[in-house]
């Protein structure tokens, strides 16, 4: 599948959303970070500001919730028009369930592992799915170093999606740049998500660009 990038609105101005939504027009989606202060030690946005921004921009969304009760929230969030809805395997109680319903609401069905969680357990899981998103930081904040021991866990990542017919999408998520892209690309996985990388940049329609050929560049 071709690359596909998501920059983190995390990263952006909060105050002119709109604005830095505007600012990527080259991107496949806009990620979209939701804490709640329970299941990160941060707090971000929710589901009014995800209403606001469905209306602001034509970019899909692509929510990662970051919160403590994904089996309540998720669905609401699809109902709110994103694209895609990632829950955390850590914080769901019925993920399957969950799942489930963000798919009947039309959305793209996300599950995410943080970077201690193994992803062999959740083979099983992968029918109901169209998405895994494996941390490459722990979750909670922008600007992390890049963990470099998850790439062996990518690559078992796709091997998994592989034997189920390739039909799942690999995203990673945290301290994704120039460097870390090609390598992670390498490893397997097909949707990046860059915060800092794009809109800490000067250009962040050039850094997107410049991502998307380094991860071009690695699978080549
Ligand atoms: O989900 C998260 C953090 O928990 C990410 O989406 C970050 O927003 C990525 O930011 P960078 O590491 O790219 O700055
Ligand atoms: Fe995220």
């Amino acid at each position: 599948m071709a690359v596909q990038i998501s920059p983190s609105i995390l990263a952006a101005d909060f105050a002119r959303l709109a604005d830095e939504a505007a600012a990527v027009p080259n991107a496949d989606w806009l990620h979209v970070d939701v804490m709640d202060y329970h299941f990160v030690p941060n707090l971000t946005l929710g589901l009014p500001v995800v209403e606001a921004l469905r209306k602001a921009t034509d970019k899909p969304l692509d929510c990662h919730l970051m919160i403590a009760d994904p089996d309540r929230w998720a669905p609401r969030y699809a109902e709110a028009g994103a694209g895609s809805v990632t829950i955390h395997a850590e914080a769901a109680k019925a993920p399957i369930r969950t799942l489930r319903e963000i798919r009947a609401l039309g959305a793209r069905a996300g599950l995410a592992l943080n970077p201690a969680t193994p992803v062999e357990p959740y083979e099983d899981l992968l029918e109901e799915v169209d998405m895994l998103l494996l941390m490459t930081v722990e979750p909670g904040f922008g600007g992390q170093k890049f963990l470099e021991m998850v790439l062996p866990k990518v690559r078992r990542a796709r091997e998994m999606v592989s034997r189920h017919g390739g039909r799942v999408w690999l995203q990673v998520d945290g301290g994704i740049d120039e460097d870390t892209i090609g390598r992670c690309a390498e490893a397997g996985a097909d949707v990046f998500v860059a915060g800092s990388a794009v809109y800490g940049a000067s250009d962040p329609v050039e850094a997107i660009d410049k991502l998307r050929a380094a991860a071009d560049r690695a699978i080549s």
